[in-house]
């Protein structure tokens, strides 16, 4: 069983493997809601409709119950583990609603404390009383049972109720879960068992799902590369929580998804000439290295920008005359990287002229090239967008960081940014690192991964869903440098062009992965696939 994310108009569909995904209705989903919050939308939606507590655990049992029944026949036998809370209460539910279909279910309860919820108790009785065969208990490890495969191991040990790190024999009783691997799938309910929704899992132990069938939102946790072998795939199923509560609740954690990016996406003017729609300046490139700085103009002219120049090295003039013959050239006086591209902005006419600057990818780091980054930034104003070696010389020369124009967009990848910033404990540090980074320097902090987060000024942080392992490969930032300096060209604020530029290049990775497969598709064809992933956008 494969996830795949699918796009109209694409025939072929690319599994994605083991990477963290999900189905998801975006309107509802959008927001990233912490434990308590979650609690709280639970309460709220049961203070609000006329739904009970039992109600809304059915209704969250049968939607998990319908995902199991659409994904394994009545041949596999399950084997359902409950903890005493909430997550354990969904268990109770699923195992009796799949013995009503057919399914050879075992329902274990771990004894790990005297405190059963009110709910998990009473759907226990329901199902003890109606299935007491079926029902086996477990106070230590040797409870364990030998399980014949392949069986489905339903994990409902532990949900987002838990506080701390589980220990004991219950860590005892999630080793034997993993053991089980293998041969079998493992499903966990909400969350895996062990897994913290908020704060680091590492080193603790955890369920390894398979599958984690999450209710009505993504957890943080989700989110997070670090617990990418934990979650496995993850199904986000609505089970109707109140949409005022959504609605109205402030979060500093968001998704991006395709409405969203469609309301930001700007039609072009009917009377657009290329003046309307910017000059674009790529200062990049080096000897061995012209490949990032074609990249990086192509992709700046395929995403719209009305002019497009690239300052480069005079080694690279042929290279990039030829290789892209919409862009304009600037090149340096040194043969082999870029020294004095200040040179450009020696009047107010000159900065006026650049709408927006691309600085980095294949760049060097020469200490030149570093005096000519200083410069730069004390004489153009605009926000720009940072990458690569540019980065690096920010990082070997920290107090340039000030001297970055408001508003710009930095793109580290991970190691990029610990060299800017310096390293973190997990990635839960790293995220605050980022956001407390982007508003203390009044930057925008783009750090790339599988969902790239995106930090603004203002504190709040965006995950970017889009994009597909196959994008790990060389020339892919600097395609990324291209899109984001033509949307800022174009005149998107640095908030727009970030969103909307992160998630055309995510999506123009998926269709090209699509096409040629993740493992053959280069660079360059995320650049091809930029009209499909615009008229995608565009046609919502
Ligand atoms: N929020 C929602 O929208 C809904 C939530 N539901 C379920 O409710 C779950 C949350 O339920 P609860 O708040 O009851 O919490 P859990 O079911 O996650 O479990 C909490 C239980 O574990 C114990 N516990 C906590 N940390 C422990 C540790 N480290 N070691 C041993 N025991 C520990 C607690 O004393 C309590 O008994 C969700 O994950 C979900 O599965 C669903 O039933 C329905 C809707
Ligand atoms: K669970």
């Amino acid at each position: 069983m494969t996830a795949v994310r699918c796009y109209p108009g694409i025939k072929a569909r690319e599994p994605i493997g083991h990477y963290i995904i999900a189905y998801h209705e975006p309107a509802t989903i959008m927001k990233i809601f912490s434990s308590a919050q979650i609690k709280a939308a639970d309460a709220y939606t049961i203070a609000q409709e006329p739904v009970s507590s039992l109600q809304l655990m059915e209704r969250a049992a049968e939607k998990c119950a319908a995902w199991l029944d659409l994904h394994f026949t009545p041949q596999t036998p399950f084997h359902i583990f409950c903890g005493m809370g909430n997550n354990g209460g969904d268990g109770w539910v699923i195992a009796r609603l799949l013995l009503k279909k057919g399914y050879t279910v075992t329902a274990y309860l771990l004894h790990h404390t005297t405190r059963q919820s009110a709910d998990n108790a009473a759907n226990q009785q329901v199902f003890r009383e109606q299935y007491p065969q079926h029902v086996r208990d477990i106070y230590e490890v040797g409870d364990f049972p030998v399980l014949a495969s392949p069986c489905v191991i339903v994990d409902a040990i532990f949900g987002t109720g838990l506080n701390r790190a589980i220990d004991g024999w219950v860590a005892g009783i999630i080793h034997k879960i993993n053991d089980q691997r293998n041969g079998n799938t493992i499903v966990a309910i909400d969350i895996p068992s062990g897994m913290l929704a908020d704060a680091s899992s590492l080193h603790i132990p955890t369920v390894k799902a398979h599958h984690t069938l999450s209710f009505e939102f993504y957890k943080l946790a989700f989110l997070m590369p670090e617990n990418a072998a934990i979650a496995g795939e993850v199904h986000v199923l609505p089970i109707g929580l109140h949409p005022e509560y959504i609605t109205h609740t402030p979060v500093r954690f968001h998704l991006t998804d395709p409405e969203m990016i469609h309301t930001i996406y700007q039609p072009r003017d009917p009377f657009a000439h290329k003046g309307t729609y910017g000059h674009a300046l790529l200062i990049a490139g080096s000897y061995g290295k012209m490949g990032a700085a074609v990249l990086s103009a192509k992709a700046c002219l395929h995403t719209g920008a009305g002019l497009v120049s690239s300052y480069i090295p005079e080694c690279g003039y042929n290279i990039m005359q030829i290789a892209e013959p919409c862009a304009m050239c600037i090149t340096d006086i040194h043969p082999h990287y870029n020294s004095h591209f200040q040179e450009v902005f020696r009047n107010n006419e000159t900065t006026d002229q650049y709408k927006c600057i691309g600085i980095g990818p294949g760049l060097g780091t020469e200490t030149a090239t570093a005096k000519a980054l200083e410069k730069l930034l004390e004489l153009y104003n605009r926000p720009m967008v940072i990458d690569a070696d540019a980065l690096n010389i920010l990082a070997s020369y920290p107090y340039l960081l000030r001297k970055v124009p408001p508003g710009s967009i930095l793109t580290p990848h991970p190691k990029e940014f610990t060299r800017l910033f310096g390293p973190s404990a997990n990635h839960f540090d790293r995220l605050e690192l980022l956001s407390q980074k982007a508003v203390s320097t009044q930057l925008y902090i783009l750090l790339k991964g599988r969902y790239t987060a995106m930090a603004c000024p203002d504190g709040a942080v965006y995950f970017n869903p889009t994009g597909n392992p196959g994008m790990a490969t060389g020339g892919s930032g600097d395609v990324l440098t291209g899109i984001l300096t033509s949307l800022l060209a174009q005149g998107y604020s640095p908030k727009a062009a970030l969103l909307l530029g992160t998630y055309l290049h995510g999506m123009a990775g998926d269709l090209a992965a699509a096409k040629y497969s993740q493992e053959a598709m280069a660079a360059t064809d995320i650049i091809t696939c930029l009209g499909q992933a615009f008229l995608y956008i565009k046609g919502l």
